[in-house]
């Protein structure tokens, strides 16, 4: 079997922004297929299937690469609109304002008790939530499931494509509920209790319960006890059977099952730590609930090393397979066989994305093989700066986004964006400033917590959000403000390899052409994620034929996904697309798009017929 790629000289009749068309010559027309002059062939011969694992042999029939352009002027062969899929915000801002003003960078927002009612959601994906997010530590799995069917319903009734991200509690200690009031003020000089006792009836004042049965053996007279990771401080000033007493020495709000950790002359205490399991009995609970209500991401909190995401994404797939046959695995089942967990296999490989949050030390030493291991990963600065020393956390954050994006990984930054909007309508100058260090890193995501969760202007939150990073992009694409960052090869196989250099050529492509959009067809999800990493100028619109992948590229920087069935014909893809788009009025005759796609792994620009 042999796949064509058709490479061609530049000599073609594409339409070029007024600046670049001086450097072409059009060709002659000579039928309603409009080809340039010169035309060089590149075959990939494929041994069996067309799968993107099989060893290919990349030849050509004069052995000179060009630059491939290619003009498609077949007519619109269907006008059916109503076979693609985008999300409604999209369209209408793709209608309005044009390629340029679509956002790059995705926002993740936090549902709690301010946004978990239908309209409230409504407003979240209107305002541009492209993932919302439940925290397992909060809240009844009842109460997460309404959650999960009213986006489902949002989804389905109003046309948008909100992914959903599961947040597992993890096992570090945390207090418990604060039995009533939404928060409790501690305040200085105060003398609280922290205790693993439980109580039926109302618990004393100033009493706090905490998760860790060996809490109290653990600490020790003259321990710093943190609170979220020094909102409020205690000192550990006495010990009575399963209680500790504290006295406040940094006065501040306690919020329900707030993390706590303790320091002694310095340092982090967390040798107990260390040997609590990531996935808890309870988490392993919450995951079968996630897998069950078909989540697109679980999201693992305090990830230690990568052989805990291994083993879910083994346990995940065993899952699928399983209930693909009616049966299902007791979670504590040990995993089946590894999958491949290097490069793009193990991202697809099953319907949910696991991301790594990255969260504590031991992540941190051990942050490229659980990068490698996972689908994506959470800068989750929250409790990260609890373990490390806060002038650290911005370092770690940049190394995070690099090394996501260098390894193909989608990257969340989150935790305390926009921290005062929880109480105030308008956000500090220095949160503002740290939105924008996040967008000019180009991470993929930034996420809203206690902000759109808790606080009293989610809608306001998630706009700063919307808007800043509008501006950012639109700064540093317009001034080149972006350094060049070295993308190391991430595919394991020649197929693979082929597909990386076609989505860079693409893009850069993209960039020194100045097209309005890059076209991505793919089946997986793969070569979008690809185009993804190189971060162009341009949009990417991603087809794809599947709904979960869709939802899954919702977290990908700079692509828009579309639902859309297609065939190995890529002319007859294009022609369809360009006709549902316009009908649509997201796309207009003259537009110049270069497509790629990962059923005959091509390049072709051109504009629109
Ligand atoms: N489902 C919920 N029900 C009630 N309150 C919630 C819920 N989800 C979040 N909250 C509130 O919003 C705050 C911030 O939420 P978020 O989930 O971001 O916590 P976090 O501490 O940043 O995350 P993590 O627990 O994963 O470290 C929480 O402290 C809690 O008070
Ligand atoms: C999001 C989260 O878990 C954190 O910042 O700690
Ligand atoms: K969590
Ligand atoms: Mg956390």
């Amino acid at each position: 079997m042999s796949q064509s790629l058709h490479f061609f000289t530049p000599s073609s009749n594409i339409t070029l922004p007024k600046h670049h068309s001086s450097l072409f010559t059009p060709s002659l027309t000579t039928s309603n297929r409009r080809f340039p002059v010169t035309t060089k062939h590149f075959t990939i011969k494929s041994n069996a299937s067309s799968s993107s694992s099989d060893p290919k042999v990349l030849t050509t029939d004069n052995g000179t690469a060009e630059i491939l352009s290619r003009v498609s002027q077949t007519p619109a062969s269907s006008t059916d609109s109503s076979s693609i899929e985008v999300d409604s915000v999209t369209e209408a801002e793709l209608k309005e304002n044009g390629f340029r003003s679509t956002r790059r960078t995705k926002l993740v927002c936090t549902i709690g008790p301010a946004t978990c009612g239908f309209e409230q959601l409504e407003a979240l994906a209107v305002g541009g939530m492209n993932v919302a997010r439940i925290n397992m530590c909060h809240g009844t799995r009842e109460w997460h499931r309404r959650v999960i069917e009213r986006v489902r319903r949002l989804n389905e009734e109003k046309g948008f494509a909100v992914a959903i991200m599961m947040d597992t509690e993890g096992s570090e200690i945390h207090m418990g509920d604060l039995s009533g009031p939404p928060s409790a003020r501690a305040e200085d000089g105060e003398i609280w209790t922290f205790t693993v006792r439980a109580f039926d009836s109302p618990r004393p004042e100033r009493t706090i319960t905490v998760n860790y049965d060996g809490f109290a053996e653990d600490v020790k007279v003259g321990d710093e006890l943190l609170v979220d990771g020094g909102m409020v401080r205690f000192e550990v000033i006495e010990k009575i059977g399963p209680d500790v007493k504290c006295r406040c020495t940094d006065p501040g709000l306690l919020l329900p099952r707030a993390n706590l950790t303790f320091w002694r002359d310095g340092s982090l205490v967390r040798e107990r730590n260390a040997m609590l399991p990531t996935i808890s009995p309870k988490d392993w609970l919450d995951i079968d609930f996630g897998i069950t209500e078909g989540v697109d991401f679980i999201a693992i909190s305090f990830v230690k090393s990568a052989e805990v995401i291994n083993h879910l994404k083994s346990y995940i797939a065993a899952r699928s397979r399983d209930s693909f046959f009616g049966a299902m695995l007791p979670p504590s089942s040990t995993p089946i066989t590894p999958l491949a967990y290097k490069g793009f296999p193990t991202i697809y490989c099953s319907d949910i994305a696991v991301i790594a949050k990255i969260e504590s030390i031991d992540s941190l030493k051990n942050l490229e093989e659980i990068i490698l291991a996972s689908d994506g990963a959470m800068v989750a600065r929250g409790d990260l700066g609890a373990q490390i020393p806060l002038e650290q956390v911005p370092s770690a954050q940049q190394k995070i986004v690099q090394l996501c994006r260098q390894l193909n990984k989608p990257v969340i930054v989150a935790s305390q964006l926009l921290e005062s909007m929880i109480e105030y309508p308008t956000p500090t100058r220095a949160e503002v400033a740290d939105v924008s260090e996040a967008v000019r890193q180009r991470a993929d995501a930034l996420m809203l917590s206690g902000e759109s969760a808790m606080g009293q202007f989610p809608d306001k939150a998630l706009t700063v959000l919307r808007s800043v990073s509008l501006r950012i992009e639109k700064w540093w694409r317009e001034e080149k403000r972006h350094e060049a960052m070295e993308l190391p090869d991430v595919g394991s196989s020649f197929a693979e390899s082929i597909s990386e250099e076609i989505c860079n050529s693409a893009a850069k492509m993209a960039n020194n052409l100045e097209v309005d959009a890059l076209f991505v067809y793919t089946k997986t999800g793969h070569m979008a994620s690809l185009l993804s990493r190189c971060r162009p100028d341009c949009p990417i619109f991603a087809f794809t034929s599947t709904t979960s992948v869709r939802r899954r590229l919702n977290l990908r920087w700079g692509l828009i996904p579309f639902r859309l069935s297609f065939s190995d014909d890529m002319e007859s893809n294009l022609n369809r697309t360009f006709s549902l788009l316009k009908a649509r009025g997201m796309i207009k005759s003259g537009d110049l798009v270069i497509a790629v796609s990962d059923v005959l792994q091509s390049i072709q620009v051109m504009n629109v017929p």
